[in-house]
């Protein structure tokens, strides 16, 4: 099963590019940059990735990117991912990223922009790899400056596939960005959000009904709605939903009881994706290995996730042709 896994061609449609900084290229990154690290070596860093909650995660990861302060910076940041998740049979990610919490620190949008759209443009070009771009806003932060980001990013609105919604779920449901994501959707811009990994199937319903979203990052806390199923499945609103990181965040208490496989049964148009590879403990087919030992599955549900996910994927119609036929043939 390793052999087959690690060939088939896989798509990942829920990767947060800050949450794939490895402690190894966070500490060159400190170096070079002159920045205090709060642990002295990549063991003490990866020994602190303990999490009992979504915002225990949180916390890290802000204070995990705050290494990346230049145009160089994101780019070795996005680069260095891609040629690991190529090295692992990867053949499209597409990637959220943060913009409120780079400004928050004084780093403009520009620098951010110009470092991923790089190493975008190098993937595309030359490592056979696909990558979709989702400009995702803090749902724990005001709508009001989200709106001003939205805003001020107009010169990069031809560069980015989609908005998202991320950060922590409690308390921040997906209704206080309404008007975000109608102007998301007035510009033309593709709506996709976290909702049901922490906070309730309310959430999902929630970012259906008045954020107009193609896409439910997440979305395992569905099965506690009947109705709202019923709603995913009629509909075919493909969930990413991210296996380890659910396990690390305790959302779900042990890989072997983990929903993936009633949300299958459901005929709902499931995915997986990593998250944030770099605290969970791999990327996307460290999640595919994890499923397959966990939960016993054949190949066969191996190709139905990556067909749905080439499905969705924000890529060319021509590049999706492509990865469905390598996918079949695989
Ligand atoms: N799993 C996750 N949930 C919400 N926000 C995030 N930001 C990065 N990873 C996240
Ligand atoms: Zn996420």
């Amino acid at each position: 099963m390793h052999e087959f896994l690690l060939q088939l061609p896989k798509v990942e449609l829920h990767l947060h590019i800050e949450g794939s900084l490895e402690p190894e290229l966070m500490f060159e990154l400190a170096k070079r940059n002159g920045i205090e690290l709060p642990y002295a070596t990549v063991k003490e860093a990866k020994a602190a990735y303990e999490f009992s909650d979504l915002q225990g995660f949180l916390n890290l990861y802000y204070q995990g990117m705050n290494v990346l302060r230049t145009e160089q910076d994101f780019y070795d940041l996005a680069i260095d991912y891609f040629q690991r998740a190529r090295g692992e049979g990867v053949v499209h990610i597409d990637m959220h990223f943060d913009p409120q919490a780079h400004l928050q620190r004084g780093i403009p949008l520009e620098v951010v922009m110009a470092g991923l759209l790089r190493a975008k443009e190098e993937a595309e070009a030359s490592l056979d790899l696909s990558v979709g771009m989702i400009m995702a806003f803090l749902r724990d932060r005001p709508v009001e400056e989200a709106l001003r980001v939205l805003e001020n990013a107009a010169p990069y609105w031809k560069f980015i596939d989609a908005i998202g919604l991320d950060s922590a779920e409690r308390d921040n449901p997906p209704a206080k960005f309404q008007a975000l994501f109608k102007r998301a959707k007035e510009i033309g811009l593709v709506r996709v959000a976290h909702a049901g990994e922490e906070g309730p199937a309310d959430y999902i319903a929630e970012a259906l009904d008045i954020l107009d979203v193609q896409r439910i990052d997440h979305g395992v806390r569905c099965l506690e709605s009947d109705i709202v199923v019923e709603r995913l499945r009629e509909s075919q609103i493909v969930l990413t939903v991210c296996p380890l990181s659910n396990v690390s965040l305790k959302v779900v208490d042990d890989l072997r009881n983990h929903p993936l496989p009633q949300l299958l049964k459901k005929g709902l148009k499931v995915t997986i994706s990593s998250d944030d590879p770099a605290y969970f403990g791999g990327g996307l087919l460290a999640n595919h290995l994890a499923c397959a030992d966990a939960l016993g599955w054949d190949a066969d549900v191996f190709r139905l996730l990556n067909r749905n996910a080439i499905e969705e994927a924000f890529t060319s119609d021509q590049r999706r042709k492509e990865l469905m036929h390598r996918l079949e043939s695989a």
